[in-house]
């Protein structure tokens, strides 16, 4: 695989990328060259996606090696997947109607023919539209794909196929070792004119030969991208504060695959007596998650296990509610201790544990600073990240 869910393949992984972030990153970026040769890209997002590597980790060496000016491509992006869970984590609502998307799409496609064959056909990389059944095939193939192909995929399968987009969200959700609700849910809704409205993102033959180095040239792509119909965002709730427990309290730990670096827990005095490895893969979609997906998690929860073996006391692997509430009642301590799982499908199996006894979340400061400012679009967002920097004690300017 090439991609180990170990956190010493992610430390390789970033220190080989580091000397590429600065101006070959800003210039070279938007080329996609195909499976196993994206080294203009980082490849860093199932790592930092499952928390293997932080933010602040990944941002610390790249600034470390190039001024702010030249690392401004790369800081940028990084900082695009901290928007998206801000904003989604402000308009949970957001979630829940893509979730009810799927089901009622995935109705449609059980008693509409038509629909069900292309919905197939893209699934399996049968269109007839070669770079598109590459994308299709190299995704479900390898767990990942490229930041353009990922924009022209989507923009293929709302406005050429004319599938329903919940569907074409869904299928990156079970094949996309990073698949995460907030990055994913909002960047279909942005290709689709939903996130920003009535702004759509139109794949062109001409832009995917130049970007994919002529290796593909699709006909018959939809001239126009119409923006998709949808209610208007709802205006954002308060972004979370999290809790702050009491760590000379008995405690267990819930890990979970939204967060497996633990450390900061530990750092604010957290000795919990059990821990629960929780993993939702499964929960991603009401479809098959791909055998990738599941072992990508499944071999990181092994990894935080490896690396923090004696920190975590007894530890027990669970993939549902009601195993992970039993395991609550057991654990018997006063407190049930969790880093913060943002708005989707672990933050979904915590809320079993809720009612039962204290699950104290704790948001990380990174995330407490930053996701406020997801009030409105990402060009005023980008307005906080140097004081975000500065409070990190990185170069901002
Ligand atoms: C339709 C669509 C669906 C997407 N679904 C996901 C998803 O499920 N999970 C996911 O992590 N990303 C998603 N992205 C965002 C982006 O494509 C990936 O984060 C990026 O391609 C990851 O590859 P990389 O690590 O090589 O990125 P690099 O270019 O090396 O970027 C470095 C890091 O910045 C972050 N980043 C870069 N671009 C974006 C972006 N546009 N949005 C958010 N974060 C970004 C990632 O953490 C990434 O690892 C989606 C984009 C589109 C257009």
């Amino acid at each position: 695989m090439d991609f180990p869910a170990t956190r010493t393949a992610a430390l390789e992984k970033l220190n080989a990328f580091v000397p590429r972030a600065g101006a070959d990153y800003a210039r070279l970026r938007n080329y996609d060259h195909g499976a196993g040769k994206h080294e203009n890209v980082s490849t860093l997002s199932p790592y930092i996606r499952h928390r293997l590597l932080t933010e602040p980790e990944v941002l610390a060496a790249v600034l470390g090696r190039h001024s702010p000016r030249a690392a401004d491509k790369f800081v940028a992006e990084v900082f695009w997947r901290t928007y998206w869970k801000g904003w989604l984590e402000m308009r949970p609502s957001v979630w829940l109607d893509y979730r009810a998307g799927v089901l009622r799409a995935w109705d449609r496609v059980q008693s509409e023919t038509g629909l069900r064959r292309t919905w197939e056909q893209a699934c399996l990389g049968q269109t007839g539209i070669d770079a598109f059944d590459a994308w299709a095939r190299e995704l479900a193939q390898t767990g990942y794909l490229h930041n353009h192909a990922r924009m022209w995929f989507a923009s293929i399968w709302v406005f050429t196929l004319r599938l329903p987009w919940q569907l074409g969200a869904d299928f990156f959700l079970r094949h996309l070792l990073d698949g995460d609700p907030a990055s994913n849910t909002l960047s279909w809704r942005w290709v689709e004119g939903l996130q920003t409205r009535g702004k759509t993102y139109l794949a062109r033959q001409s832009n995917i030969a130049k970007f994919t180095g002529q290796r593909f040239r699709p006909q018959g792509l939809a001239p126009d991208a119409p923006a998709l119909d949808g209610p208007p965002n709802p205006p954002p709730l308060p972004a979370p504060t999290g809790d702050t427990p009491d760590m000379a309290r008995p405690s267990a730990l819930i890990l979970h695959e939204d967060d497996l670096s633990p450390g900061f827990l530990f750092d604010r005095g957290l000795r919990p007596v059990a821990t629960a490895l929780v993993r939702a893969t499964a929960q991603r979609s009401p479809l098959a998650v791909s055998e990738n997906v599941h072992a990508f998690a499944a071999q990181a929860l092994q990894d935080v296990q490896a690396r923090w073996g004696e920190r975590l006391g007894a530890v027990s692997v669970i993939e549902d509610a009601t195993d992970l509430r039993a395991w609550v009642e057991e654990a018997g301590t006063e407190q049930v201790v969790t880093p913060y799982a943002p708005v989707g499908p672990v933050s979904e199996m915590l809320g079993a544990v809720q009612a039962d006894r204290p699950l104290l979340r704790c948001l990380r400061d990174f995330d407490a600073r930053a996701w406020p400012h997801a009030t409105h679009g990402f060009f005023r967002f980008k307005e906080h990240i140097p004081d975000l920097l500065a409070a990190l004690n990185l170069p901002a300017r």
